[in-house]
């Protein structure tokens, strides 16, 4: 029988380049116990968890694709705390994991990307309707929270900023998850960027690649050899100030992704950003 006092987790899409490093990071939490891996990929169907995760040992819980069933366990059981769901799928499959999290009353930690505007204010509804803590998170890593916080205070001085996010080339949603919400950021300053001084005409379809909130622009790269980087560039006359993040290991996003499971425990309610819980 699993240790009462530890947080129960499942991990969601625990095969996937994402959920191996959770799954990684929860079973050498001291305060964690690994209870569910899902994941629907039928070449994993069965194996554990921990050896796919690259572990020497296994963690006698093997990969399946019944997340309803994993979520019902871990409700059921008695712990000291709610479960937490930490999500790494997929655009298309993350909404209805995290409503199916909810109500069972477990808290979602979500990283997957790619939920549209009307689904997050759904999610954040129904959230707070159960009274269960949610954390949807774009970025896990401090280096890209000091990249947004940096971006902040410069878009005080600059009008004109575009932002170019580069990704490896199985990334399923674009823009990222990262770059919209650096968009927001600026948008929230309260001015509109980038004011047009010449009439522009795209000769290739997307050429000047997408217009967020307040006129800036994101651009983005899909190439195999990448993992995940940003830059955000502002342009004034005479002079261009550049911020750029790499993450060159997806280890970079874990201190995150373990914050994020012990935080969402304290809340009643949706939260959207790592920024808000540090
Ligand atoms: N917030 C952050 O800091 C970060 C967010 N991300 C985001 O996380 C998500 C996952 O990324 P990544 O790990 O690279 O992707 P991967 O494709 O490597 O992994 C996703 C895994 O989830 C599985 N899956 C798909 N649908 C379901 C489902 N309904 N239930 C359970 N498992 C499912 C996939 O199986 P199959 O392959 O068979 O479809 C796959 O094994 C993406 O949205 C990405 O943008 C990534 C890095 C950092
Ligand atoms: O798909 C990825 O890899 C990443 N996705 C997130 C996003 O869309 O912002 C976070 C990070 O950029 C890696």
């Amino acid at each position: 029988m699993a240790n009462q006092n530890l947080i129960p987790v499942i991990v969601s899409g625990a095969a996937g380049k994402m959920g191996r490093e959770v799954v990684k990071a929860v079973a050498q939490a001291p305060d964690m116990s690994l209870m569910g891996a899902i994941d629907t990929s039928p070449e994993h169907q069965g194996k554990d968890a921990g050896e796919l995760a690259g572990l020497s040992e296994p963690l006698e819980v093997p990969i399946t694709n019944q997340l309803e069933p994993m979520l019902g366990y871990v409700a059921g059981e008695r712990h000291m705390q709610p479960g937490v769901m930490v999500d790494f799928t997929h655009p298309d499959a993350v909404y209805d994991n995290v409503r199916s999290a909810i109500a069972y009353g477990i808290c979602p930690v979500v990283g997957t990307t790619g939920l549209s505007p009307e689904q997050i204010e759904d999610l954040a509804s129904f959230a707070d309707k159960a009274s269960t803590g949610c954390l949807l998170i774009p970025n896990f890593s401090i280096g890209m929270v000091l990249l947004q916080q940096a971006a902040v205070t410069a878009s005080q001085y600059f009008d004109h900023v575009e932002i170019i996010e580069l990704h490896h080339n199985q990334k399923a949603d674009a823009p990222s998850g990262t770059a919209i919400q650096t968009a927001q950021m600026l948008a929230e300053m309260g001015k509109t960027f980038n004011s047009a001084i010449v009439k522009e005409t795209e000769k290739l379809p997307g050429a000047r690649g997408s217009v967020a909130d307040e006129g800036i622009r994101i651009h983005s790269i899909r190439l195999p050899g990448l993992i995940a980087h940003q830059e955000v560039i502002f342009g004034a006359p005479g002079q261009i100030y550049t911020l750029r993040h790499d993450t060159s290991d997806r280890s970079a996003y874990m201190p995150g992704v373990l914050l994020a499971i012990r935080k969402v425990l304290q809340l009643k309610s949706l939260v959207y950003g790592l920024e808000k819980i540090l």
